[in-house]
């Protein structure tokens, strides 16, 4: 954490804050595309929904994966455990809500386990899971959880303003409702909290190298919306 004194005034920078600030102009891209933007006020065509959904499907496997890396790369059960505790909403009520969202779409099975991840799936997906896992570097806790961060901030930072928002569709209340709950909230501050702590006393190359992560997997949650609009 950085400080400075001021005559009385103690300002402080959050290596978060910094995270966020520095995936600039892909930060704002992403928070407030209008993919989340037409989902809040449903006017979201069912066809960029079904292909956001085939292509997320995919992601969020990836991102289990990627949280299982950091489980296991946390420091103690304190750490461990609301990982775990996420890993847990992932693979029930998350993945609960794709496959009744398939069901309710009208997507049968064979299309969304046939549809290959899009090269953008591909690409955030290996950049959470290398970035976890350190297939794709030095993968230690704190890339793990940068990469975890950025993911799930993200998704906290566009559905949080919106989260009154009453679309008529259910699955488009239900996906805001996901990421706007109190639970959900705190586990991303919790999030932001530790990567502040994992992350603070490294050095100033290690840090950039967080940052350029930080940043890329921002740019590619912009593009993964983008693609779901065929463009
Ligand atoms: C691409 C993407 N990024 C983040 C999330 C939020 N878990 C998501 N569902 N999809």
């Amino acid at each position: 954490m950085s400080s400075s004194n001021n005559e009385n005034e103690l300002t402080t920078t959050r290596f978060t804050d910094r995270l966020r600030d520095e995936s600039e102009p892909f930060w704002t891209q992403a928070t407030t595309h209008r993919f989340t933007r037409q989902l809040a006020d449903g006017t979201l065509p069912d066809e960029v929904f079904i292909r956001y959904l085939i292509q997320d499907y995919h992601y969020v496997d990836c991102l289990a994966q990627a949280v299982g890396f950091a489980v296991a790369l946390a420091p103690d059960m304190a750490t461990r455990r609301p990982l775990a505790g996420f890993l847990s909403v992932l693979t029930n009520a998350e993945n609960d809500f794709f496959l009744k969202s398939f069901a309710r779409l009208g997507v049968d099975e064979a299309t969304w386990r046939n549809t290959p991840p899009s090269p953008v799936t591909q690409a955030i997906s290996e950049a959470i899971v290398g970035g976890a896992s350190g297939h794709a570097g030095s993968g230690q806790y704190p890339e793990a959880m940068t990469v975890l961060l950025c993911s799930e901030w993200v998704y906290q930072a566009w559905a949080e303003p919106v989260a009154d928002a009453q679309p008529p569709q259910p699955q488009y209340r239900e996906w805001i409702e996901l990421h706007a709950t109190a639970e959900f909230i705190g586990f991303v501050e919790w999030l932001r909290e530790e990567t502040d702590r994992a992350c603070e006393g490294l050095d100033a190359e290690r840090q950039e190298a967080l940052v350029a992560l930080f940043r890329k997997v921002t740019e590619l949650e912009a593009a993964f919306f983008e693609d779901a609009f065929g463009s």
